[in-house]
């Protein structure tokens, strides 16, 4: 279960803004991987593309063998029937329940009968830990539930590619830990490929098997967890550690000036690599991997006191 997404080469502009260029990585298949970027550095330009809800203007998107950036609309009708997508504030219809809600895309795509619905809404609400609130609006349940409930509805159709949008915009940090340890869960269960783009630099740092980061206009790097984690490369290791120290600034990137000023700080030592997210039953993801191994296998030294249970999270420097 779950399909890789190959993207080559990739660039969008809007007019003369480019937003960003030569973006090349592969998400692998029923991993959990984590774009990170600042503000306005294209995040949800990149989702949109993967939709094909925006059109790139160079490069290609393999899916399945289908080039999202070029196929026809028809193609691009089923390719999409692959994805379930969590917007930002759940897009739920607000004169409907949630009921209705997660059942629409079952009424919309299916010719399944109501009560085959009413078990596929049943099962995705449970999963969701949302049983016994079908009959409730979304304007009266809170901004965690309504998550819970645009992550039950992007399910229905059982999708290959689940794409999340700030999972944790608006949302306090325990209810953010609580969001995170479903997604952890799920991804045990239904094997998607997960892509979730966030701020939120502890949950790139405990959650995703692998890590991305847009910046200038480009994808600084993505790989592993443990990678990017353990990368000396400024920019990289700046975000992940949200340091004021480093090539980025308030409004991006810093100016001469700034970089002249700072040019005899040391970056702060690298914080311990904490343990990756597991599943609540405490049974492996598949996609699983032993901690340190990546830093093993690519004869890396973890910074001191990686890997430990309890660690405390990282707050910047
Ligand atoms: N349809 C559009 N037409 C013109 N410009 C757009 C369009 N959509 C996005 N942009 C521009 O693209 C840039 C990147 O926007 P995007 O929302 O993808 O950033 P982001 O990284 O997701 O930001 P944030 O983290 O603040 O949500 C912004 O400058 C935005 O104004």
């Amino acid at each position: 279960m779950g399909v890789e997404i190959k993207v080559d080469n990739l660039s969008k502009s809007f007019g003369k803004q480019l937003i960003w260029g030569n973006v090349t990585l592969t998400i692998p298949a029923g991993e959990v991987s984590v774009m990170l970027g600042p503000s306005g550095t294209g995040k949800s330009v990149f989702l949109k593309a993967l939709i094909g809800l925006l059109k790139p203007d160079e490069g290609s998107i393999m899916i399945e063998g289908t080039d999202i950036a070029s196929c026809s609309e028809k193609e691009l009708y089923e390719i999409r029937k692959l994805f379930g997508v969590l917007f930002q504030d759940g897009a739920m219809f607000g004169s409907m329940n949630l009921f209705d809600n997660v059942a629409f895309p079952l009424r919309e795509h299916t010719k399944k009968s109501e009560s085959e619905i009413r078990d596929v809404v049943m099962e995705k609400m449970d999963l969701v830990g949302l049983v016994g609130a079908e009959d409730k609006l979304p304007g009266e349940i809170s901004g965690g539930m309504r998550k819970r409930a645009g992550l039950a509805r992007a399910l229905v159709l059982d999708p290959e590619i689940l794409l999340i949008d700030e999972p944790d915009s608006g949302l306090d940090p325990v209810r953010t830990s609580f969001i995170n340890q479903l997604f952890i869960d799920l991804n045990a269960q239904i094997d998607a490929t997960f892509l979730i783009v966030t701020h939120d630099i502890n949950t790139a740092r405990t959650v995703p098997d692998n890590i991305g980061l847009l910046y200038h206009r480009h994808l600084a790097m993505f790989g592993p967890r443990e990678m990017l984690l353990s990368s000396e490369e400024p920019v990289v290791r700046q975000f992940l550690n949200a340091q004021t120290v480093g090539p980025i600034g308030m409004s991006e990137e810093k100016d001469a000036d700034e970089l002249e000023a700072e040019k005899d700080l040391d970056m702060p030592p690298l914080p311990p690599i904490p343990l990756q997210l597991e599943p609540s039953n405490g049974m492996p993801r598949r996609s699983q991997r032993e901690p340190g191994a990546w830093c093993r296998d690519n004869g890396i030294t973890p910074p001191p006191g990686s890997f430990q249970e309890n660690m405390s999270m990282v707050t910047g420097g």
